[in-house]
């Protein structure tokens, strides 16, 4: 774990003790846009040109490897998946760095794009060939982008963020944003007691409202799979894995709900992204890679899971929609 500060790598993990004990995510620096090619722009979609690098363990990449399978984008947009474990040179490249030859890390990669960049050396990144500019490493947009950027070079065009359901989407991703994805960071980052238990009170209240609400909706904004509900799934499905354990994530687990875990099991049988799921990156990367945590790097071999198994989503509302149409 480290950072660059003016284009140099420092060795440096997250600092808590200015915020008492509490863990501060920071924001992406790169938010440029792709747009269609029919209005033009910076970054037009074109194929071949963008690529992705991801970690199959980090649930922000997870969202975007998702978006890229649902809309079929795998021959537009090429990938680059670095080690499990992040080290000290932070995020590693195996012998593979994709189209920019030659790099051993994810740090040269922004030096790359920008010489005397300052901050955290995050993935997703996703990459324009053509320019060897970094476009977006914020996940949140990347995923808009890939829903409908490239509308003109793929057959699938559901809208996985619809005009009339935004309000809805954008509302509920917020608190699971703050509650759930983050918080299951803020709660296992956490150097002091009282900073870990306000978060875990916020985690799991947050886990018994989704739970109240999928009981009686089969989706978060209503009975269309949009957005929202991709965001939550990668937290979701790491969650016993991994957040139970190393980060002190253990009122329940997700199994222990009444509706989650089927929930869950629906939007892992989706067709395409069970592919986009790695157990041992995702457990090798937590386990092994925060050393302040788990110093003996020891992985464990649980817990069965059971996302192959039966749901009843259909028999609780019926048949599914994904999406709206495109507009
Ligand atoms: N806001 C970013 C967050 C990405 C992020 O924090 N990724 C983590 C991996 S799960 C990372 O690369 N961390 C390295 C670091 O903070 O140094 C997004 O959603 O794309």
């Amino acid at each position: 774990m480290g950072l660059l500060v003016k284009g140099k790598w420092h060795t440096d993990w997250y600092d808590t003790e200015s915020s008492d004990g509490e863990f501060i995510r920071t924001d992406a620096q790169f938010r440029n846009w792709i747009t269609p090619a029919s209005e033009g722009g910076e970054f037009p979609a074109e194929a071949g040109r963008y690529h992705l690098f991801v970690s199959l363990a980090c649930p922000w990449a997870h969202r975007t490897l998702i978006f890229r399978a649902l809309k079929q984008l795998e021959s537009v947009i090429g990938v680059t998946v670095v080690k499990a474990e992040m080290l000290d040179k932070g995020w590693e490249f195996t012998e593979d760095s994709g189209p920019v030859e030659g790099l051993r890390t994810m740090a040269q990669l922004y030096c790359k794009a920008q010489s005397d960049y300052s901050g955290r050396v995050t993935v997703p990144v996703l990459w324009d060939t053509k320019t060897n500019r970094i476009v977006s490493n914020e996940s949140s947009e990347i995923i808009r982008m890939l829903n409908t950027a490239f509308n003109a070079l793929t057959p699938v065009q559901t809208d996985y963020y619809p005009a009339a359901l935004r309000a809805e989407i954008d509302a509920v991703n917020e608190w699971v944003y703050d509650a759930v994805n983050n918080g299951v960071y803020k709660v296992g980052f956490a150097t002091t007691q009282a900073a870990y238990e306000r978060h875990f009170h916020g985690l799991f209240d947050a886990l018994e409202q989704l739970e109240q609400r999928l009981g009686t909706q089969r989706y978060l904004a209503g009975d269309t799979l949009t957005e929202a509900d991709w965001r939550l799934f990668t937290t979701l499905v790491r969650f016993d894995a991994v957040y139970v354990g190393h980060f002190k994530c253990n009122l329940k687990r997700i199994e222990d709900y009444q509706h989650l875990p089927h929930y869950l099991r629906e939007l892992y049988q989706h067709p395409g992204v069970a592919q986009t799921v790695n157990f041992d990156h995702i457990k090798t990367h937590y386990y092994y890679s925060h050393d302040t945590i788990n110093p003996t790097r020891v992985v464990p071999l649980g817990p069965a899971l059971t996302l192959d198994g039966d749901h009843n989503r259909d028999q609780l509302f019926g048949a599914a929609t994904s999406g709206g149409q495109a507009s």
